[in-house]
């Protein structure tokens, strides 16, 4: 009779971490949120709320600047207005950058365990790595990683695949053996069209959606937890 197949768990064997910026390492709204009012205030628009903004973020600044032109204008003055937005929002998001941002809680710790158990990390976020690099850099965490991907880096960002296959090709390792943690259905979606198995935390920003709601191989309470977990497993295999 041949042996029960028993299922292997997701995390077993994982060699590396590609970790997510805005929501999961930074709380970074305030900053976003400032950058966008200037923003409009240079094209004659009012304010946005906080609220409206954070439920915005995570696919990319392209797609924030044009959502926010959205609210007051229609399709064909959004296009035509776009430019000007976006190198506005880019300028003063850069004179900004991270004054209104902070670490959430075991960041560092987290990330240090992470290294510490031999994982190699990389940052895979969408947002522009002109603005990615110097906020990690700023935030003491840009040591951490091998890797660092903006939303500008590669010719395809989250929820598609590319970013996080890249990762795999530059450390050598396959899909499985490399976890995505992230805080959004963005970061889900593309671990799982990249074959990553996939953590999420439920205190970022997800498109104003429950957590519970992402399909994901575990929700952590801190970039700590997700350490303690993949110990875990890994453990097991030995
Ligand atoms: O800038 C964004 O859209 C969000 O970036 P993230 O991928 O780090 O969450
Ligand atoms: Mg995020």
């Amino acid at each position: 009779m041949p042996a029960a197949i028993t299922p292997q768990p997701p995390l077993r064997g994982v060699k590396a971490a590609i970790v997510d910026l805005d929501g999961t390492m930074l709380d970074t709204v305030l900053d976003i949120h400032a950058a966008i009012n200037l923003m409009r205030a240079d094209l004659h628009l009012g304010p946005t709320p906080v609220t409206q903004i954070r439920d915005m973020i995570g696919k990319g600044s392209e797609k924030l600047v044009r959502d926010v032109l959205a609210l007051d204008l229609g399709a064909a003055e959004v296009e035509q207005r776009f430019e000007q937005a976006f190198d506005a929002y880019q300028r003063h998001y850069a004179a900004i950058n991270g004054n209104h941002s902070t670490h959430y809680p075991d960041v560092a710790a987290g990330l240090q365990a992470l290294q510490d158990d031999g994982l190699r990390l990389a940052c895979v976020t969408n947002k522009p790595i002109g603005l990615a690099r110097p906020l990690l850099e700023q935030k003491g965490l840009s040591h951490f990683f091998d890797v660092i991907y903006g939303g500008d880096s590669l010719e395809k960002k989250k929820p598609h695949p590319m970013p996080l296959l890249q990762v795999c090709e530059d450390f050598a390792l396959a899909p499985q053996q490399v976890v995505a943690i992230g805080d959004s259905s963005n970061d889900a979606q593309a671990a799982r069209a990249a074959g990553c198995p996939v953590l999420t935390v439920p205190y970022g920003y997800n498109h104003g959606e429950s957590i519970h709601e992402t399909d994901s191989d575990g929700i952590v309470d801190t970039l700590l937890h997700a350490a303690k977990l993949i110990r875990l497993h890994n453990s097991a295999t030995n």
